[in-house]
């Protein structure tokens, strides 16, 4: 049995178009599935883990954005239940990552395929972080463009407009960031993404060197940059040449304390969690994924 979880909001709607193709294909497949959809923010984590507990499930398939992806696994992490995943969403950053097709058909097939494989996850409080965190800048645009009617039209070209709108407004600050025990004390501070994957808003290679195969955790951390000097780095954040820039210090670790002077805003997966302080913990190889 495969459970279906479709977020109806995700993609402006692109979720609730492509599952009738979907159904078609798994009716014509004669595999045995339940579709879900999710009423509310959240509503597919506890979907996801209510799925895990039954017997005769065999996958839990979540279509949607990186958010509906966040939620599924936040139900499935650490089970042996594996996440399959029809992108619908506009970022689609776990679906770069891992080659999952862009066509839902063609995504759907690979899941037929059943080939699972594991992958790391982090915890972040509550949350279990599949893709990215971000705290600071990071934390302000993804919440800008979460509150935003601009992410409805503009897809991940919103993300870009956050960045312009955010940079205007926000305060460095100080940091005091622990990686695996070894405090660096920082000024200034823009932002600090923590990375299980390369990308996060729509494709931007925030940490190029980052696998959720490697048991370990990359971190970015942008300081002491003027704001113009922002902007101009920031379209190199695409090619991830932003990394050899004097502001951006690359660090690796397993697990991440963070304080500040000031509380920063924190995302998870594009998802906003709270502000600082926080601690992020590697949970190595804890998710299947097909
Ligand atoms: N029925 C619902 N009504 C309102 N919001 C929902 C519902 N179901 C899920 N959500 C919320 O919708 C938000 C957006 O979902 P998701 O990230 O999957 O799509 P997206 O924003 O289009 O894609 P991406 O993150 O890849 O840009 C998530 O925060 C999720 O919690």
């Amino acid at each position: 049995m495969f459970i279906v979880i479709v977020n109806p909001v995700s993609g402006n709607g692109k979720g609730v178009k492509i599952v009738s193709p979907l159904e078609k294909e798994l009716k014509r497949k004669q595999v045995p599935y339940e579709i879900r959809w999710t009423q509310y923010p959240g509503h597919a984590s506890k979907l996801a883990e209510e799925a895990s507990r039954r017997p005769e499930v065999k996958a839990v398939v979540a279509v949607g954005g990186d958010g509906t992806v966040h939620e599924v696994a936040n139900g499935l992490a650490g089970t042996d239940i594996p996440l399959g995943y029809v992108p619908a969403g506009s970022g689609n950053d776990f679906a770069r990552a891992h080659g999952i097709p862009r066509h839902p058909l063609k995504a759907l097939e690979r899941i037929l395929k059943g080939e699972p494989f594991t992958v790391d996850t982090a915890a972040c409080g509550e949350r279990v972080l599949v893709n990215t965190a971000g705290i600071g800048f990071d934390g302000e645009v993804a919440k800008w463009v979460n509150q935003s009617r601009w992410k409805k039209w503009l897809g991940k070209f919103a993300y870009v407009l956050g960045v312009i709108r955010v940079l205007r407004r926000f305060t460095p600050r100080k940091v005091w960031l622990t990686v695996d025990g070894q405090e660096h004390v920082m000024d200034g501070v823009w932002l600090i993404a923590i990375a299980n994957i390369p990308y996060y808003g729509g494709g931007m290679k925030i940490c190029p060197e980052a696998s959720n195969q490697d048991g370990i955790l990359d971190i970015c951390l942008v300081h002491n940059i003027s704001r113009p000097l922002l902007l101009a780095l920031f379209p190199r954040v695409f090619q991830g040449t932003h990394v050899r820039h004097p502001a951006a210090k690359m660090m690796k670790g397993k697990e991440i304390r963070i304080q500040s002077d000031h509380p920063m805003v924190i995302h998870v997966d594009g998802e906003i969690v709270g502000e600082t302080p926080c601690k992020v913990t590697l949970r190595p190889q804890s998710l299947r994924v097909l």
